[in-house]
């Protein structure tokens, strides 16, 4: 198993290129199943969600095809990865497949708008909360679909097609969204689908839809229409920026300070995070070829942030932003609102000497002068990252071990981070 090693206390200065979100990636790879036509997209990050999904894919029959672009022996930009689903051989997605990750279940919407059945394992627990899929399979119900839970499986049938409905979400569900957009695209008549999420990466999924030849109005706002149609088509469509590995980088700086160009962020995706930078320290602009982050001379000042469905602050922030926190002036307080127990990284932190108090969702923060290195746990995607964040500050070595956590969402992290003056390298094995 690879482990990390950062020695702390080096500035960052230079460019990170940011990659593709891998949060789009996986549901514009999931509507491949949705078209006998090529879908092409390019700026797809490399990451393991995106191998392990391909093979997913490709038992149900899909031809994945995947292509990088070269930097010498590195691939430090996104690949094309082309998908053709001509036809679909398998609407079974088995528990082995789907237990990997969480977002193959959206896999169900497509197979059974265009194939009228679809089996597919629901997906466990994991380790930031139960995380159910009552919801996604309303959604399927309200659109006429029969579901039958049967040893663990979520059998669906619509034999006679999908049928446009009024789907209302009790509760905003990113995963929801995505499988109600790409279901009723191929329903007859129209879905109106109430309290959607406006996550960058439904608005990214619903672009896509539309080039394929969907009908979508209103995404990217929380009441979004779509009128079906018999037959969709095959599109060309690059990925959009990921907003959460931009937070990510922004935090990395914010916490070592120096100055940084984030190529091809886009700031309007993750503006509640800019601003709470900007409340901690950090010097914030836009620039034509993406954001720039600066922190130097002043320490870290305290916040105080809650989680929220987009524009909020991202849960999948949260854990960074703690990492930050645990050297400021002061004390923070961050209140998770989204998974129930989404802090496994509070205990990981300790270790290089943090102080957080956890009260039911909030942990409070009081910030140290002074972290110390030592060997840390990666437990989850964005707490693993949480780690590196706070051993870029932290005196002597940190070993981050399960770095296969942080290889499922961060693209080449070391390389990048390295690139820009970090003490950081990947250890192989061990
Ligand atoms: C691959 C991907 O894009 N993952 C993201 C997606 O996860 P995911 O789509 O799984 O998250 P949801 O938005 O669906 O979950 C939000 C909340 O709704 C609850 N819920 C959800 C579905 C359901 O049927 N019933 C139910 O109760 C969840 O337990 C959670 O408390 O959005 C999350 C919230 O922004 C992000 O943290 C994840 O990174
Ligand atoms: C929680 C995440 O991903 P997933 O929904 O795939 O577990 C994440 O990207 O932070």
């Amino acid at each position: 198993m690879d482990r990390i090693r950062i020695t702390g206390g080096r500035p960052l200065h230079g460019t990170i290129p940011i990659s593709g979100a891998k949060n789009a990636a996986l549901p514009l790879m999931i509507a491949s199943l949705l078209t006998e036509d090529e879908l092409t997209l390019a700026n797809v990050p490399r990451l393991s969600d995106v191998s392990n999904l391909a093979r997913i894919l490709g038992n149900h029959g899909v031809d994945v095809t995947i292509a990088g672009k070269r930097n010498g022996d590195e691939v430090l930009t996104g690949q094309t990865v082309r998908l053709n689903a001509r036809s679909i051989v398998d609407t079974t997605a088995p528990y082995e497949l789907v237990s990997t990750m969480r977002a193959s279940f959206w896999v169900i919407a497509p197979l059974v708008a265009r194939m009228g059945r679809a089996k597919v394992s629901l997906p466990g627990g994991c380790a930031i909360g139960t995380r159910p899929v009552d919801l996604l399979l309303m959604a399927l119900e309200r659109l006429g679909a029969t579901i039958d839970i049967d040893a663990g499986y979520a059998v669906v049938s619509a034999d006679k097609g999908l049928k446009g409905a009024e789907i209302d979400f009790g509760k905003v569900t990113v995963g929801g969204t995505h499988v109600a957009l790409m279901a009723a695209s191929l329903a007859e008549g129209t879905t109106v689908i109430h309290n959607a999420a406006r996550e960058p990466e439904i608005v990214d999924l619903a672009d896509c839809l539309i080039k394929m030849g969907a009908r979508i109005k209103g995404h990217g706002t929380s009441t979004i229409e779509v009128t079906g149609v018999s037959r969709l088509r095959g599109a060309h469509h690059a990925v959009v920026a990921d907003r959460i590995e931009t937070g990510t980088y922004a935090m990395c700086v914010a916490m070592a300070g120096g100055d940084v160009l984030l190529e091809g962020a886009r700031p309007e995706l993750l503006q509640s995070a800019l601003d709470v930078l900007v409340e901690a320290g950090a010097e914030i602009s836009s620039t034509n070829e993406g954001i720039r982050v600066k922190r130097n001379g002043h320490g870290i000042s305290p916040v105080a942030v809650t989680t929220d469905p987009f524009p909020g602050f991202p849960t999948d922030l949260q854990a960074q932003l703690m990492g930050l926190m645990t050297r400021a002036k002061g004390t923070s307080r961050i209140t998770e609102t989204i998974f129930e127990n989404r802090f496994m990284h509070v205990q990981e932190l300790a270790r290089l000497g943090a102080h957080i108090h956890l009260d039911g969702q909030t942990a409070t923060i009081e910030g140290v002068d002074t972290l110390k290195g030592a060997p840390v746990m990666a437990t989850d995607l964005r707490a693993s990252v949480s780690l590196v964040i706070a051993a870029l500050a932290a005196q002597g070595e940190t070993t981050v071990n399960r770095v296969y956590h942080l290889d499922r969402g961060f693209e080449r992290l070391e390389t990048k981070l390295s690139a820009v003056g970090a003490d950081i390298e990947r250890l192989s094995g061990g």
